[in-house]
């Protein structure tokens, strides 16, 4: 399914992470609505392109999120790009994608490209770590979305846990505030009981760490958000 607006779950599979052929099928006919290949270090390209192949023998849409300028490769369906809007360092927000349109703004098919507003919330992550985030007050978080929404356009507002899950609160006030731009939750759905309470809330929840350390559960979680297939 290629209209974002309609989607409900994703799965993000970590390149420098393992996962069987088996389970990868599993992953690519779950009925999820699309596979982002994502992680915050030791993204290579060989990685990524690897990865890529083994998920093209499938028909599920395949999205990059772009995490450093050596690992872009054509041949994905989307690439987002995070601006780190919790970042204490403009490097985050502004810098480095700069540098990237510098490089590949020439070549770069726009309509692929889809700018992900991010705030991180756990200060374990190493994606909070690696962009030197401070940890935002709910009023920032929902100014940052207010800002997404209506300053910057943005298609997506992040709210990112990564790792450990969420309060469904601050979802739910989150997108009161969203109208076109996309909510997108991600972190610690290990359930799907916890995909239900979140998917709720956004728009579409993101589903990672399970599937590399409880599959079966990791699985569930897309029929929690999307009915049966
Ligand atoms: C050749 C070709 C066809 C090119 C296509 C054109 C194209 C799309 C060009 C790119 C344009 C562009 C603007 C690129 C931006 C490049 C860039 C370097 C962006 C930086 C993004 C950024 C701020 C990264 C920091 C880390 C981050 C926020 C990663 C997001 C993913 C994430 C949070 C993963 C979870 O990580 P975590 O749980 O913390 O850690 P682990 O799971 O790994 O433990
Ligand atoms: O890995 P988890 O904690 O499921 O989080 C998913 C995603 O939001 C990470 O960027
Ligand atoms: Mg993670």
């Amino acid at each position: 399914m290629y209209n974002m607006k309609e989607w409900k779950h994703v799965f993000k599979l970590d390149p420098n992470k393992e996962i069987s052929e088996g389970q990868l099928e599993q992953v690519c006919e779950s009925g999820t609505d699309a596979v982002i290949v994502g992680g915050t270090d030791n993204v290579t390209l060989e990685d990524v392109l690897q990865l890529l192949s083994r998920i093209r023998r499938f028909t599920v849409p395949c999205v990059l999120e772009i995490s450093n300028l050596d690992a872009i490769t054509p041949g994905f369906d989307f690439y987002f790009i995070p601006m780190v809007f919790n970042s204490k360092d403009k490097k985050w927000m502004l810098d480095v994608q700069h540098q990237a349109i510098k490089e590949f703004g020439n070549i770069i098919n726009w309509n692929e490209l889809f700018v992900e507003g991010y705030c991180i919330m756990n200060q374990q992550a190493k994606a909070f770590q690696h962009t030197d985030c401070y940890l935002p007050e709910k009023e920032d978080v929902i100014a940052y979305a207010q800002m997404a929404e209506n300053m910057l356009h943005t298609p997506i507002f992040y709210l990112e846990y990564s790792g450990v899950y969420g309060d469904p609160t601050l979802a739910e006030q989150v997108k009161r505030n969203l109208s076109n731009t996309l909510l997108f939750y991600g972190g610690g759905i290990r359930s799907a009981k916890q995909a239900q309470e979140m998917g709720k809330h956004a728009d579409v929840i993101v589903v990672g760490d399970v599937l590399y350390d409880d599959f079966k559960n990791g699985l569930t979680t897309v029929e929690a958000v999307k009915g049966k297939k």
